[in-house]
């Protein structure tokens, strides 16, 4: 490909080359970005732009919102309902489906998506990010409903996330592998910066929020345990740790240099299956990992197969080096 390649360009080319990329699914993904775009000029005023600090509301998991994730997710939703060709929405923000109202072009998609990952990130200028997924509506299905939503992760035609960082990053799959664009600003448009991005299958960089060691399970403690010990122990070499506290950071930078990422069940609420949600979190994530030649698992089976009982399901997450994800599940799987 010539050395600038746009977002849209990139799209128009993968659909000539595969011939996998509908058109209709082409102008969505663009509308997401462009929405991206927005947000992340939000996010860039900060204190400047009032979009500091938090809103006097709670979310349907019961966390106070901030301004952002509110803004966010507007903008998402204003950009989508006329220019994204949907069946409906679903957002970590909104208890019930947004079903894109008849006076809107309507289409066969249904996209999903975390409008502000990372909100505690967000007063202190440290990255946060946008996770989408987009799942067809099932064949023959008239009007959609929730239950429409409830596919699994594997059914996926396009998923992404956009972290706000020193720079504004689009990482997308369509299936085929996993690019990444950068918003070069004075352009306004996103610009390939990598394709066929490759997770190395070994890693010495691992992720997990430390503070929670007490409550883990047994196989997360072992593991865990494994890499603390390091040289001296019995995987025979050091590692480092990194916890950016915004899954969007911390699955980003495994997709740049590899590591593993863990936020597992654990013994503080015992009845939810872990803290991250499966569906606008864990199988975007996982299935750009995947398509990086990395693996994820919830300790016991591929996220990726999991059958979501209901939109806001949570699930406990492990994903990013291959061989070192093989190795906790089969911790957890009695090995
Ligand atoms: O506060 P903790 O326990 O470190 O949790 C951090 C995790 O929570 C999250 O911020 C949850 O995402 P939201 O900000 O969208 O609620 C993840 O991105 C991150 O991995
Ligand atoms: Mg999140
Ligand atoms: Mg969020």
């Amino acid at each position: 490909m010539p050395s600038k390649v746009s977002l849209t360009r990139y799209l128009v080319e993968q659909q000539r080359i595969d011939g996998h990329i509908p058109s209709q699914l082409r102008l969505l993904l663009e509308v997401v970005a462009r929405a991206c775009k927005s947000i992340s000029q939000a996010v860039n005023k900060g204190a400047l732009g009032s979009v500091m600090g938090s809103a006097e509301s709670e979310n349907v998991q019961g966390e106070i919102q901030k301004k952002l994730d509110i803004i966010a997710n507007e903008v998402l939703i204003e950009a989508n309902e006329w220019g994204g060709h949907l069946a409906g929405m679903a957002s970590e923000e909104m208890e019930g489906i947004y079903v894109v109202p008849n006076r809107y072009p309507q289409g066969e998609y249904l996209l999903l998506f975390d409008p502000l990952d990372g909100s505690s990130n967000i007063d202190i200028n440290v990255s946060i990010g946008t996770i989408f997924s987009v799942l067809k509506m099932p064949e023959g299905d008239r009007g959609v409903d929730e239950s429409d939503f409830l596919q699994a992760g594997r059914q996926q035609v396009a998923a992404g996330y956009c972290i706000y960082g020193p720079q504004t990053t689009l990482v997308l799959t369509v299936g085929d592998g996993v690019a990444m664009f950068t918003l070069d600003r004075e352009q306004g448009s996103f610009v390939l910066i990598e394709e066929n991005v490759q997770i190395p299958e070994d890693t010495k960089e691992f992720a997990i929020n430390m503070s929670n060691m007490r409550h883990w399970d047994e196989p997360v403690k072992r593991y865990v345990d494994e890499l603390l010990a390091g040289k001296d122990g019995p995987r025979g070499k050091d590692f480092n740790m990194r916890w950016v506290a915004a899954m969007v950071a911390d699955v980003h930078r495994i997709l740049c240099r590899g590591g593993i990422f863990m936020y597992p069940w654990d013994k503080r609420e015992p009845e939810k299956a872990g803290k991250l949600r499966l569906m606008y979190e864990a199988n975007p994530m996982s299935w750009l990992i995947e398509q990086a030649g990395g693996a994820a698992t919830n300790g016991k089976q591929r996220i990726l197969d999991i059958q979501p009982g209901k939109l806001h399901e949570r699930v406990s997450v492990i994903l990013g080096s291959k061989n070192e994800v093989e190795r906790v599940t089969g911790y957890h799987l009695g090995a």
